[in-house]
């Protein structure tokens, strides 16, 4: 895919990310693949799938849709869990990703930021880097990722904001045409303030595809009520 066509089938658009609960009663590959379904059909111009396998599988269903893969894998020597690997970018590459996400943050990793970039170019998709503050916004980049995602904003250590990183929005915004808002996004207000701040796209999971964790938020509500 071509980055004109990436702009005209994404641009101002929705992504939904289909990561149910790990190990829930969602989190099976005919179950994403069903969700992703019904994603596209509320809206969504893309998705976002995470493991190869599973992703293989969304696109046999859904050969048309706009898929972003990731890995994620938890690593005993790094803290880096999506994407953190060559083989993880050529196994998405593979089962038929149009756009690969990795980690691009600035912390010990297996694989070097620029080396994913390079096995994704390979591969010949798009790029899109996971970032948590300005500078590794910037340096993704300088390295030429086709997107720059605001994803890991609030999880690099201490406690996780509440909402969205408006600020990190808005300073890789004014500088990189691709930003893509991601990370506690929860209401149709929050994704048009998105991109009212700039985003180029903006991305929601928890709060459309984890229906355990959206449910507690209103079974919280009425248990603080009686
Ligand atoms: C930090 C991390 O691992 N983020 C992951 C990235 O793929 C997912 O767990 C998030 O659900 C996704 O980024 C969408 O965000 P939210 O679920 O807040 O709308």
């Amino acid at each position: 895919m071509t980055l004109t066509e990436l702009d005209g089938r994404l641009k101002g658009g929705l992504v939904v990310s289909c990561q149910p609960v790990d190990d829930g009663p969602l989190d099976h590959d005919e179950v994403v693949a069903r969700i992703a379904e019904a994603a596209l059909k509320g809206g969504a111009q893309a998705l976002r799938i995470e493991g190869a396998a599973r992703l293989a599988h969304v696109r046999r269903r859904l050969p048309q849709a706009l898929l972003i893969g990731i890995v994620k894998r938890d690593l005993a020597d790094s803290p880096v869990r999506i994407t953190p690997e060559r083989s993880d970018v050529l196994a998405l590459a593979d089962a038929g990703a149009d756009v690969i996400a990795v980690d691009a943050t600035d912390r010990a990793r297996p694989a070097s930021v620029q080396a994913l970039l390079d096995a994704i170019r390979a591969s010949g998709v798009l790029a899109m880097a996971d970032c948590a503050t300005l500078a590794e916004g910037r340096e993704a980049a300088r390295l030429g990722f086709d997107i720059v995602g605001t994803t890991l904003s609030g999880y690099t250590g201490g406690p996780v904001p509440a909402d969205p990183d408006w600020a990190l929005l808005e300073q890789l915004a004014a500088e990189h045409p691709r930003v893509m808002a991601e990370g506690r996004i929860h209401t149709p207000a929050q994704v048009r303030e998105a991109l009212a701040r700039g985003a180029w796209a903006v991305t929601v999971g928890t709060a459309i595809t984890r229906t355990e964790l959206v449910t507690q938020w209103f079974a919280q509500a009425q248990s603080t009520q009686s």
